[in-house]
């Protein structure tokens, strides 16, 4: 069963996944997924207790993380609600990006996976350029709507699914219902890995993109696909190349992203326990 092999449907391996991780965590289902992206680290030790820690590539599917020495877990997480309701957060490991070249099947697995585990809900997070000065390095934004550049798509054949509200206006309004100042933009993958031109980046500012990634949308596609209500959180780490009037320091970025670290990640936790 391997997701190389164009003859092997993805959802065998999502649901081998799916039946490895019941067995390896010992939690038949997970009721919401999150994806971490750059920035995002902290928010799973917030959300409740880490009842399972998995190696990732070791779930059917998932290869060897892109860095090497670095093991990713994936890791399942109990969380208690205010109502004394338990849920299962199923925090994902590890995020394949397009750029990595192994195939868009890949890119999609974890969230294929996650539906496959019985989740309603995905949260993906994500690091990414700015386009408004107003969303500066270290502001969480959320998704509204995207632009994917990508020229490809997660699905395969004749699989027309509508994307009108991708991403939930409900899950939206929930976000708002922890951070009201939370605001709102529209985000565009690139292929990556190379960071934008300005041309480009004036030229997805013309499109109506507020928000730069390389990761994210094809995603939220297939996780759509699943049957799962989509929440995209991005966190801006950068302004995008060319609007910065003066140069950001590769320090700065840093910076602002470790020191947006204890509000986006708590902001996460309270949105991922409604
Ligand atoms: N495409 C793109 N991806 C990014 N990821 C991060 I963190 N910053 C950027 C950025 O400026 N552009």
């Amino acid at each position: 069963l391997s997701l190389d092999d164009p003859t092997t449907d993805p959802f065998l391996v999502a649901r081998a996944a799916a039946d490895h991780i019941a067995e390896a965590t010992g939690i038949e289902g997970h009721d919401v997924a999150l994806v971490l992206g750059s920035g995002w680290g902290g928010a799973a030790e917030l959300l409740g207790d880490v009842v399972a820690e998995i190696p990732t590539n070791e779930i059917p599917g998932f290869s060897k993380p892109a860095v090497a020495g670095h093991v990713a877990t994936t890791r399942s997480i109990r969380i208690e609600r205010a109502d004394g309701s338990v849920r299962h957060a199923l925090v994902l490991g590890s995020r394949t990006h397009l750029y990595e070249g192994k195939g868009v099947r890949h890119v999609v697995h974890g969230v294929r996976t996650a539906a496959a585990t019985g989740a309603q809900t995905v949260i993906l997070t994500n690091g990414c350029g700015g386009l408004n000065l107003d969303h500066g390095p270290g502001t969480p934004v959320l998704i509204r709507d995207h632009i994917n550049l990508t020229a490809t798509s997660p699905l395969e054949g004749a699989t027309f699914v509508d994307l009108t509200d991708l991403y939930s206006s409900r899950l939206r309004d929930l976000a708002r219902s922890v951070d009201g100042s939370l605001g709102e933009g529209v985000y565009a993958q690139f292929p990556g890995p190379h960071y934008e031109t300005p041309a480009e980046v004036r030229m997805a500012g013309v499109l109506g993109a507020d928000l730069v990634g390389m990761s994210t949308t094809l995603e939220a596609i297939a996780a759509r696909h699943a049957g799962l209500e989509v929440l995209g959180i991005s966190l801006v780490t950068n302004l995008a190349a060319g609007i910065s009037p003066t140069p950001l320091s590769h320090g700065e970025v840093i910076e602002a992203g470790q020191a947006a670290g204890p509000r986006i990640s708590s902001l996460l936790a309270e949105i991922a326990k409604l």
